[in-house]
C-alpha cells in the first residue's frame, strides 16, 4: 500500500502539489489526469523521490519513503521504476543492453559493465522483449527504433527491474494513436499479469478511461476528482480540463482495444 499524507511540493512560493493525500492499493492501475501544469509530474516524481516533498509524508508498506537516503533510497528507486515521455534510453546502445540496465540491481555493477550478464538475466530480458513484440530488435541500436518501439523498450527495462510500482509520466505524449495504444497495452499487461501497480500521468482522457481502474484528477496542485472512469462525467471532465477540454476529451483515434493476451508466469519463472 502506498500512502501519501498531506504531501506538498513548492517551487519558490508556488505550490506545484498542494496538500495531497492519496492511498494506492497493491495491483491498482491509477491514471492521474488534469490540464498542463496541474502538478501531475511533480506528484509522480515525489513518489520515486526525484523530487523531495516540501511537506507531508509518503509511506510504502510501513516504510517512510520521504526519509530515505543513500542505499535505502536507491533500493526504493529500484522498487518503483519510472517510465518517461522521452523514453530515456541510451540511443547508441542496442536494445538488449538498454533493457539489461534494468537488471543492474540484480546483476551487480561490475558484471554489468563488463557485459557479463548471467544466463538467467539474459533469459528474463529476452522473454520480456518477446512479450512486447520487440524481440527481433534486440541487436538494433535504440536510436534507430520508432517512438512506440522505444517506449516499449523503456517499459521492458522497467519491468525487468522487478519493481513493485511503475510510475509512467505521460508515456504516450510523443506517440501517434496506434503506438499510444501499444504502449498502454504493455502497461496493462504488466499490471494484470504481474500484479505490479501502475500510476500513470495521461493527457488523453480517452486512454485514461480505457485503461485505468481509477482516475485521480488534479487542478492547481490539488486532487479535485478521485473515482472510477464511470464516475467522471463529461461535465466533470470539462471542468477539470478547462480550456484544454476539447484536446483532452475529443482526441480522435484512441478507441480502446481489448487485451489479447492470456496469463503469463511471473518474472521469476521466466528463465
Ligand atoms: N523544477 C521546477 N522548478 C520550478 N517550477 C516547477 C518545476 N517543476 C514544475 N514546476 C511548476 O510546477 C507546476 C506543476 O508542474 P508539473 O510538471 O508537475 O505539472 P503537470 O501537470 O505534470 O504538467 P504537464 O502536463 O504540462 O507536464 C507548474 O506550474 C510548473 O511550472
Amino acid at each position: 500500500m502506498l500512502t501519501m499524507t498531506g504531501v506538498t511540493c513548492c517551487f519558490g512560493d508556488k505550490a506545484a502539489v498542494d496538500d495531497v493525500s492519496l492511498t494506492v492499493s497493491p495491483g491498482s492501475f491509477v491514471g492521474v489526469i488534469g490540464r498542463s501544469g496541474a502538478g501531475k509530474s511533480t506528484l509522480l516524481r515525489m513518489i520515486n523521490r526525484l523530487q523531495t516533498p516540501t511537506a507531508g509524508r509518503i509511506d510504502f508498506e510501513g516504510r517512510d519513503i520521504t526519509a530515505l537516503k543513500g542505499r535505502a533510497l536507491r533500493a526504493w528507486r529500484a522498487e518503483c521504476a519510472m517510465v518517461f515521455q522521452q523514453f530515456n534510453l541510451v540511443g547508441r546502445l542496442d536494445v538488449l543492453t538498454n533493457v539489461m540496465m534494468g537488471r543492474l540491481n540484480h546483476a551487480g555493477m561490475l558484471a554489468s559493465l563488463l557485459g557479463l550478464w548471467a544466463e538467467h538475466d539474459r533469459a528474463v530480458v529476452f522473454s520480456v522483449l518477446e512479450q512486447f513484440e520487440i524481440g527481433g530488435l534486440a541487436a538494433h541500436r535504440a536510436e534507430t527504433l520508432s517512438g512506440g518501439q522505444q517506449q516499449r523498450v523503456a517499459i521492458a527495462r522497467a519491468l525487468v527491474q522487478e519493481p513493485r510500482i511503475i510510475l509512467a509520466d505521460e508515456p504516450t505524449a510523443s506517440l501517434d494513436p496506434r503506438n499510444a495504444i501499444a504502449v498502454m497495452e504493455a502497461l496493462r499487461r504488466i499490471n494484470r499479469e504481474y500484479g505490479i501497480s501502475v500510476i500513470c500521468n495521461l493527457h488523453s482522457l480517452d486512454l485514461a478511461r480505457a485503461y485505468c481502474g481509477r482516475l485521480v484528477g488534479m487542478a492547481a496542485g490539488r486532487v479535485v476528482f478521485d473515482g472510477t472512469p464511470e464516475d467522471l462525467t463529461d461535465a466533470a471532465a470539462r471542468n477539470l480540463y478547462g480550456i484544454e477540454a476539447d484536446e483532452a476529451i475529443g482526441a480522435p483515434g484512441f478507441a480502446p482495444r481489448q487485451a489479447t493476451s492470456g496469463w503469463q508466469p511471473p518474472l521469476a519463472q521466466l528463465a
